[in-house]
């Protein structure tokens, strides 16, 4: 489950913003209605442009559902009598869909032009197989259904339930991997239903183009962070250090930090647990105070940037740094192999859970520098890594200038 933060950043927050500018666009339709041819032929141009770049960033289920809204667009633009056709099975149709879309949200993004491709087709057909199959089912066995149950069922209700299904199981599907291509899933199920629902709040037009724009932020948004964020630790990557340091001024200082006896604690526990440490070490960064940057700058090397700060200045920010590290007792996580283990050995270690936790706890060492006159950036963080040098030869767990 995400931490709070997170699901504000990756779930409540497009959400709230989806709902916000839907509404503004609904109070404000008067104003824009001139726009209404144009408005109209926006979904061909924008679900495509969608469908293009989520393919070229290798976001399948958003290609997929892209040129899924684009064909049912169509359906609904065209007076083709294949395209009208299956108009007539619109129940059918939005449960499939609905289905489609939950299928969606709990599978991978995978290459589309491979066997996954002919799968994910195949799975397409089936969902909107198993709509029709549905009301035929409602159809059947109606008189049976609402003879039976004690109490009073409505045909409506019957066709609801996959429904109400489908978008408790992306919901909360939304909320436990809440990242941005799960919420725009979730809209796009809650628009899906908005529409069979209140068809006429909004043309069909604004809502799917809305889809394509919340598409194209998400692939944008997500190609920003794998870019400039560390996968393992979520801080800042080297490489959006590099872009800090075009908006540096002169007077600033940087700061190399260094795990000590990393590759002994890796050799011990593990790698995993390795990982694991580095996740809650760079946490424990990120908490740096006196207005710290803090990035990953390559394996167990981190980097902080003081913007306007000499190195007096941030000498006792770095402390409790490094001091709350060598503090921190981490709790190490059991073992997954361990957890599948025999009931028994489970209740064993129940019993001794407290008094077995095993913790662990490392050290930083750690280096600074101020820019000098005349200095670049490469040149300041250099004697920042020769100050760490001298930090570990010291005896390291301490800063050295
Ligand atoms: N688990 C894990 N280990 C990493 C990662 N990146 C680098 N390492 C390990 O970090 C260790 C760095 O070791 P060294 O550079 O020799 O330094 P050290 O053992 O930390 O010793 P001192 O720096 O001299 O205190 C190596 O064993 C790397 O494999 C990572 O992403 N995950």
């Amino acid at each position: 489950m995400p931490s709070f933060l997170h699901g504000c950043r990756y779930f409540i927050l497009p959400l709230f913003i989806t709902v916000m500018a839907l509404t503004f666009i609904q109070v404000t339709q008067a104003s824009w209605q001139i726009w209404n041819e144009i408005i109209e032929r926006l979904p061909y141009w924008l679900l495509s442009i969608a469908a293009a770049m989520a393919l070229q960033f290798n976001r399948s289920r958003l290609a997929y559902l892209a040129v899924l809204i684009l064909v049912f667009y169509v359906s609904k633009q065209s007076s083709s009598p294949l395209f009208t056709a299956p108009n007539s099975h619109i129940d059918e149709l939005f449960i499939g869909g609905a289905m489609v879309i939950t299928w969606f949200a709990f599978i991978k993004d995978r290459g589309l032009f491979s066997s996954h491709g002919i799968v994910r087709t195949l799975g397409i057909i089936i969902c909107l197989g198993l709509g029709f199959i549905w009301l035929a089912a409602i159809d059947h066995f109606q008189a049976d259904i609402i003879a039976k149950s004690p109490v009073n069922i409505s045909y409506q209700a019957l066709i609801l339930v996959p429904i109400i299904l489908c978008f408790a199981l992306v919901f909360f599907r939304a909320i436990w991997r809440a990242n941005l291509v799960n919420t725009s899933i979730l809209t796009t199920l809650g628009i899906w239903l908005f529409y069979y629902f209140r068809p006429d709040y909004l043309p069909l037009s604004i809502l799917l183009s809305s889809l394509a724009v919340i598409y194209l932020f998400t692939i944008l948004i997500d190609s920003y962070f794998l870019a400039y964020r560390d996968e393992l630790t979520g801080l800042a990557s080297r490489r959006a250090l590099y872009n800090l340091v075009l908006s540096l001024g002169r007077k600033y200082s940087v700061a190399m930090l260094d795990i000590d006896h990393f590759k002994k604690f890796n050799d011990t526990y593990g790698h995993d647990v390795g990982d694991q440490v580095l996740r809650l070490v760079a946490a424990k960064m990120a908490q740096v105070s006196g207005g710290g940057k803090v990035f990953r700058y390559g394996g167990e090397e981190f980097t902080i940037v003081f913007p306007r700060k000499d190195a007096e200045a941030v000498l006792d920010d770095l402390e409790d740094v490094r001091e709350s590290i060598e503090d921190y007792r981490i709790v190490l996580r059991e073992d997954k192999r361990q957890k599948n283990s025999n009931t028994q050995a489970k209740a064993k270690r129940s019993k001794s859970k407290t008094a077995k936790k095993k913790t662990v706890s490392v050290t930083i060492s750690i280096g600074v520098a101020e820019r000098l006159g005349g200095e670049n950036f490469d040149q300041a963080m250099k004697r920042a890594d020769q100050a760490l040098y001298r930090a570990k030869k010291k005896g390291r767990n301490q800063i050295c200038i």
